[in-house]
């Protein structure tokens, strides 16, 4: 297990990018990605201390029902380890701790909101500060949005980057802050890591359909005070190709690899500088 970078997928219970988002673990230069069913964690036969890089997947967990990603959050956050006193809540807050790094896409940034565990703006991971709700238009949107990066974020996965283009496909992406002073701690602390943007990546753009849902501030993504645990409705996974660009066919000089592979690459990087 020495000096190898250990990349975890939770699935079940309504996940359906588990495949795609190990995959792009493995060509950002993961040694292992495992997809691990949550009942396998439930049972304690296979355990968060084994990884560095935990990424909760995009889907439907439990239908949508009482809210994207709500009774998957209190599933998370409550459910005890069969025979054993400990609680997976045991595990996740002893691998934050541990400094390791934590991504959820979509159904899976939903699911960390709802947690607390995003935007965790003074550090305390339980507490729900934010939530992502329907979108303004009332329909479930299927595009690719352009996203600017905030350049002085402490995001590890963006580090470098200055824009980048994903597809969204969700019904509940609109990300609404609790409160004004919520908002405000984060945007003094460069936590909304990724706003929806004109195509040049020059400024946050309010209105749809660049923003597909509403978002306050444009908000797509979003990370904690460490940097370390990041959320996006955007799909990285989608998009580590150039055959996944929309228009590939038709734009020449498309880079080999595609901008979603370069969150991933990021998140590589960094456990083999500070974790191995
Ligand atoms: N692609 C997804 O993960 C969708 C998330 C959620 N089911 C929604 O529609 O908002």
């Amino acid at each position: 297990m020495a000096k190898t970078v250990r990349a975890v997928v939770i699935a079940g219970n309504g996940t359906n990018c588990e495949r795609e988002v190990a995959a792009a673990c493995r060509m950002a230069g993961c040694d292992v990605a495992d997809v691990i069913h949550i009942a396998e964690l439930l049972a304690g036969r296979a355990r968060l201390d084994d990884y560095h890089f935990l990424n909760l997947a995009g889907g439907f967990l439990d239908g949508d029902d009482l809210g994207s990603a709500k009774a998957g959050a209190n599933r998370l956050l409550h459910a005890r380890i069969q025979g054993s006193e400990e609680h997976l809540s045991d595990q996740l807050r002893r691998f934050i701790a541990d400094g390791k790094l934590i991504m959820g896409v979509c159904n899976g940034f939903q699911l960390m909101v709802k947690m607390g565990l995003l935007p965790a703006v003074d550090g305390d991971y339980q507490a729900q500060s934010a939530t992502l709700t329907f979108n303004d238009g009332g329909r479930f949107e299927d595009r690719w949005a352009y996203l600017k990066v905030d350049p002085a974020s402490p995001c590890v996965f963006t580090r470098g980057l200055t824009g980048v283009y994903l597809p969204v496909r969700h019904g509940e992406g609109k990300f609404v802050p609790a409160s004004d002073e919520v908002l405000s701690a984060m945007e003094q602390r460069n936590l909304c890591v990724l706003k929806y943007s004109d195509p040049a990546f020059e400024g946050p753009a309010f209105d749809y359909p660049l923003n597909p849902n509403g978002s306050i501030a444009a908000i797509a993504g979003v990370c904690d005070p460490s940097g370390r645990l990041f959320g996006l409705m955007p799909h990285p996974e989608a998009y580590v190709h150039r055959t996944h660009h929309p228009r590939w066919t038709r734009e020449a000089d498309l880079p080999e690899e595609g901008m979603g592979l370069w969150l991933y690459q990021n998140a590589v990087r960094f456990i083999r500088d500070h974790l191995l």
